[in-house]
């Protein structure tokens, strides 16, 4: 129905959401012929345009230009359609702000209509900001392209779909999502925000509209109508009419008793649904803004106004103990977060500011790998630079700031753009994960219709030759569809729903899509991380492996010491036990060490004690006080003091497997660094000559058998603290002293096993996908029957270039029977499909067969049962190939 003359244009191109769009006008003459021929039909056609409104849409409007179109059409890749009307919105004009250049304010309008606004505001904006970074015009034009100025009236044409609004691009011809700062906006930007004033916010308000993501109750009648005009219901309204008609009393009753039980319950559910959802997500209150001075003073103004209120681009205040309402940039000081609301991880998360124009002093609190940046052009990026953002819906537990400063961010995206508006808009949208499921419910009604059809006749044919009354061939006729579609099945199909719900419900288990329990018994697969899913999270800490100079024939060699199992006997300057009191992101919530389990393991294993600066101490110090540790038979104020400060920390990040920090022994001139992470990359980044001779042994042997096994290096740092302030992350983290192993438990949970074992006699797969070593996650996936007894495990490892290699993980040199890899077609045959065999793979091995072996990277997906090693992005290549395989 859609005339496809053009090219296909798309909105979100190249993103999951990507969806065609289509433009549409109304047509009189269309709709005088459409609303004819629906009154002819009794209204029965305005209900098939109710089930089909892109129908509706082609009869009553004709296709024509986006920039005309008064209606939207769009198709998203589930074959979805979806109908939205284009709404205008006059901008009233602000001459204020078509003077000041630098109010940089990003919204609806165009990267184009800014650089228009750029050549009249170039002047007046180099003018008035401080520029601390390279005199570079092409820094500056992508700086300067990220802003517009308003220009006299403006008539904004949008239409919204799924809660996220699309606006009118007048340069581009498109219609393009609206965001907020996150999209193409230099990092530069913000350290010299200097917010909004009330103007400018109103009208980013009128664009933008209210920071809140509330959800609506949808009213009774219309759930009611919802539910009633769907075509199962429809159809029984049809057989219940035929049946009474028919004098078919009792049968009919008990079918309308059933359907209006099933349709009282399903909208009393979606109703408690809502409400339970709305309570949940619903959250206002007041923020503190910082507002820019009209007048193009220097000096902000602050002013309390609700959290709806707030636009991208206002400085916003972030206070202790309160709950985010905004996706924000933080600007100064630390913030401590929990994300569990987002990430379902209650560790508490360090946030530190992205960058300030004021250099070294902020720095401190600052990821160096951003710093590094500030001198480039660099995008922000919501992914990257997350360590400075605060999400909406996390909960600030601690501030730490400077200098009596308050701690300040600017508001990044607001309402359903924040990353909770996007939970939120994939709980009130799922996509359709039943699309097969509905597919086939289709053909099946399809073919049950067409039995029902040919029955018909059949009977129709017979009667008339019987010559039976006109009414009775009716009656019967009719008779004949309603037995061959049973009409009590959506009334069974909810019995089953509801019984589903409760017993979920009994478990803890609330369902938001209950049509999704359907299919819920199509599940084949489950993939599990390791860490803090199967395993205990706070890993119970065995021993530590030292390393020690052993003199030989060829001079000093380096082995691993004896296992020591109470480092606190260590004497201070042991450089292992201080990389374990220093190396960590440990902080103190309410008096209680808060932070990874690891960590908070590792560190009371030392016995050592962690000061935090409080506010007074803090206020002091022109510059940082930073986050002490000491032993604690040492106070700090007995005659033999002795305490660390951790200067810098560059936080744990799993797709690098490490973290570090410098500190600064008290007394001493010098920086160190610790580094800690996986033994694979700390023995990458160590010289190769610090490296013990049984590096390699003592791995292999204690992965093997299920250990958690972290490694630990350091490396003597002659730089002055402004230098290290501003050192790079990848140029401190090399050439490191390797000082040993630190040995962690790995113990399963004690519901893993039952779960697992369950899973398997349900005949679901199960997979462990963890950043862990492959040795250490084999092992466990053992312990936890996962990978049965006699079953074999073939490692694959490959290397670019070259074919992968296969080989067991257990019996060593033994050439693998099960598969047989053809180097020339590249592909890989089994050779004995009944056999129980798992592929393991590594993460390394895993990137080069996703790039370079194609048909393996199939069969890895349908074999693998472990995969170590994997980051965080290779976590997710992993589940979208398993959900293309199906
Ligand atoms: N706090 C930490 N400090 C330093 N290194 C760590 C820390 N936590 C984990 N590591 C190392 O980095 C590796 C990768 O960590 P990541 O968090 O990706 O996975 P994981 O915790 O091992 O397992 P899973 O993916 O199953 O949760 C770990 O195997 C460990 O060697």
């Amino acid at each position: 129905m859609v005339k496809e003359k053009k090219p296909v244009e798309y909105i979100n191109h190249g993103t999951d959401e990507q969806m065609e769009i289509y433009g549409f006008k109304k047509s009189i003459p269309y709709m005088i012929i459409t609303w004819f021929f629906i009154t002819l039909t009794l209204g029965f056609l305005r209900l098939v345009f109710y089930w089909k409104p892109n129908w509706m849409l082609s009869c009553t409007h004709r296709q024509c230009d986006l920039s005309e179109a008064t209606s939207i059409l769009l198709r998203d890749k589930y074959q979805q359609w979806f109908v939205e009307q284009v709404e205008t919105i006059i901008k009233p004009s602000s001459e204020d702000n078509n003077e000041d250049a630098d109010s940089l304010d990003l919204s609806y309008s165009t990267r184009h209509s800014m650089q228009r606004s750029y050549s009249q505001s170039r002047k007046t904006f180099t003018n008035q900001l401080p520029i601390t970074y390279e005199d570079n015009t092409n820094e500056k034009e992508s700086f300067l392209s990220d802003q517009i100025t308003t220009q006299k009236d403006q008539t904004i044409k949008l239409f919204v779909n799924k809660k996220l609004k699309y606006t009118w691009n007048e340069e581009t011809k498109k219609y393009e999502r609206l965001k907020g700062l996150e999209d193409d906006v230099s990092i530069h930007y913000f350290p010299r925000c200097r917010g909004l004033t009330a103007d400018e916010q109103a009208d980013k308000r009128l664009i933008h509209g209210e920071n809140s993501i509330k959800i609506h109750l949808t009213p009774i009648f219309v759930l009611f109508f919802r539910e009633v005009l769907s075509p199962f219901y429809i159809f029984q309204v049809f057989s219940c009419a035929l049946w009474y008609f028919d004098d078919y009393i009792y049968y009919a009753s008990c079918i309308v008793l059933l359907s209006v039980i099933s349709i009282v319950y399903s909208l009393y559910s979606i109703r408690q649904n809502e409400r339970a959802l709305r309570d949940i997500i619903h959250h206002s209150g007041t923020v503190t803004v910082f507002r820019k001075d009209p007048m193009g003073g220097q000096k902000l103004t602050e002013e309390e106004i609700p959290s709806e209120s707030i636009v991208p681009g206002d400085i916003i205040a972030i206070k202790n103990m309160s709950m985010m309402q905004c996706d924000a940039v933080l600007l100064n000081g630390n913030v401590i977060v929990n994300e569990s609301m987002l990430t379902g991880e209650s560790v508490p998360v360090t946030k530190t500011a992205l960058s300030s124009s004021r250099g070294a002093s902020f720095s401190m609190s600052q990821d160096q790998f951003s710093m590094s940046k500030v001198t480039q052009d660099v995008k922000l990026s919501i992914k990257e630079h997350s360590r400075h953002i605060l999400f909406s819906g996390t909960q600030v537990i601690q501030t730490r700031y400077y200098e009596s400063e308050k701690i300040k961010a600017v508001v990044l995206r607001t309402g359903f753009n924040t990353t909770k508006g996007e939970l939120v808009r994939a709980i009130l949208h799922p996509k359709p994960v039943d699309f097969h499921f509905n597919n086939d419910t289709h053909k099946y009604i399809g073919a049950l219709s067409l039995i029902a059809f040919t029955g018909m006749i059949f009977s129709m044919v017979l009667k008339i030759i019987r010559k039976n009354p006109a009414v009775d061939i009716i009656k019967r006729s009719l008779d004949i569809i309603t037995i061959a579609v049973p009409p009590a099945l959506p009334g069974a199909l909810t019995a089953g729903l509801i019984y589903a719900q409760n017993r979920l419900r009994k478990q803890k288990i609330y369902c938001i899509s209950p049509r999704t329990i359907n299919i819920v018994g199509a599940l084949n697969t489950f993939v599990f991380d390791k860490t803090g899913t199967l395993t205990e999270d706070g890993l119970d800490l065995k021993c530590v492996l030292p390393i020690r100079n052993v003199k030989s024939e060829k001079g000093e060699e380096i082995y691993f010491d004896e296992e020591v199992r109470d480092v606190s006997e260590f004497e201070e300057k042991n450089k292992m036990l201080q990389a374990m009191a220093s190396c960590h992101s440990i902080t103190r919530i309410h008096g209680d060490l808060a932070g990874d389990p690891l960590d908070c393991k590792m560190f009371e294993f030392t016995k050592w004690d962690l000061n935090e600066p409080n506010q007074e101490e803090t206020e002091n110090f022109d510059t940082f006080a930073p986050t002490t540790v000491r032993p604690k038979s040492k106070r700090y104020d007995t005659d033999d003091p002795y305490e660390i400060g951790i200067i810098k920390q560059f936080p744990f990040s799993s797709s690098l497997q490490r973290m570090s920090v410098v500190v600064r022994v008290l007394g001493n001139k010098n920086f160190v660094m610790f580094s800690k992470g996986s033994p694979e990359k700390i023995g990458e980044l160590s010289k190769p000559e610090s490296l013990p001779r049984d590096f390699q042994k003592m791995l292999t042997y204690f992965t093997h058998e299920g250990y958690r096994v972290i490694a630990v290096a350091t490396k003597q740092i002659d730089l002055s603290f402004v230098k290290v302030q501003k050192m790079e992350r990848e140029k401190l983290e090399n050439d490191l002293e390797f000082l040993g192993l630190i040995i962690m438990e790995n113990r399963l949970k004690p519901e893993t096993c039952s779960v697992i074992n369950k899973l398997k006699a349900a005949n679901i797969r199960t997979i462990m996908c963890t950043g862990d070593n492959i040795l250490t996650a084999l092992s466990v996936a053992r312990d936890c029957d996962m990978i049965d007894e006699e079953d074999r495990v073939v490692i694959v490892e490959a290397n670019s270039g070259e074919d992968p290699k296969f080989s067991y993980a257990e019996i060593v040199r033994q050439k693998v029977k099960e598969i047989e890899f053809d180097p020339k077609s590249k592909k890989l045959f089994e050779k004995d499909k009944n056999s129980h065999f798992h592929f393991a793979v590594g993460g390394k091995s895993f990137d080069v067969i996703r790039k370079e072996h194609k048909e393996l990277f199939k069969k890895l997906a349908v074999r693998g049962t472990v995969f170590g090693r994997m980051s965080p992005d290779q976590k997710q290549q992993l589940i979208e190939l398993l959900q293309d395989l199906g």
